[in-house]
């Protein structure tokens, strides 16, 4: 699968060269943060050429999210992939940007504070009600 080749047999692209590839003969895209070559499925795309072409050299994650597509349409993106979005050019937050820790951190911190803030006033409240 292609998530799951060895870092260094990875391909990293700029959004500058993936922008290049625009056109009916030489179409890649992004999704998700991974670059695609989506050139030998112009003609066979079952929501037709139109909308690929809208998107080719650019980010499709949005256009491809919002007809939510199939579990085997996003299977058919293998077929097609070719690397990944240069880091540098990764937008902050994206699904696949950061590392593990790095996306964690910034989900757990909220009920981790609230966990923490609750059991501060529990204890002052058990502390009050033990003086009284
Ligand atoms: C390589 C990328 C893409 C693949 C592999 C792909 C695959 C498919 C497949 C297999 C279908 C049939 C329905 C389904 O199984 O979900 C479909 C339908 C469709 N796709 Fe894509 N698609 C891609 C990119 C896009 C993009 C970028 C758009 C932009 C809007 C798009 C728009 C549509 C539309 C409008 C339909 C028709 C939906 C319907 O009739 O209900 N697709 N696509």
């Amino acid at each position: 699968m292609a998530g799951e080749k060895p870092e260094a047999e990875i391909a990293y692209y700029r959004l500058q060269e993936v922008a290049k590839h625009n056109s009916e003969k030489d179409m890649w895209m992004v999704i998700h943060e991974r670059v695609y070559d989506v050139t030998p499925f112009l003609g066979e795309h079952p929501g037709g050429d139109e909308v690929l072409v809208e998107q080719a050299g650019g980010d499709a994650t949005e256009s491809f999210e919002d007809v939510a597509h199939s579990m085997d349409a996003k299977d058919m993106l293998k077929q097609y992939y070719i690397g990944e979005v240069h880091p540098s050019d990764r937008k902050e937050g994206s699904q696949n940007s950061g590392s593990f820790f790095k996306r964690c951190c910034s989900t757990c911190i909220i009920p981790i504070m609230g966990a923490v803030l609750l059991a501060v006033m529990y204890r002052f409240y058990m502390a009050e009600s033990r003086l009284s």
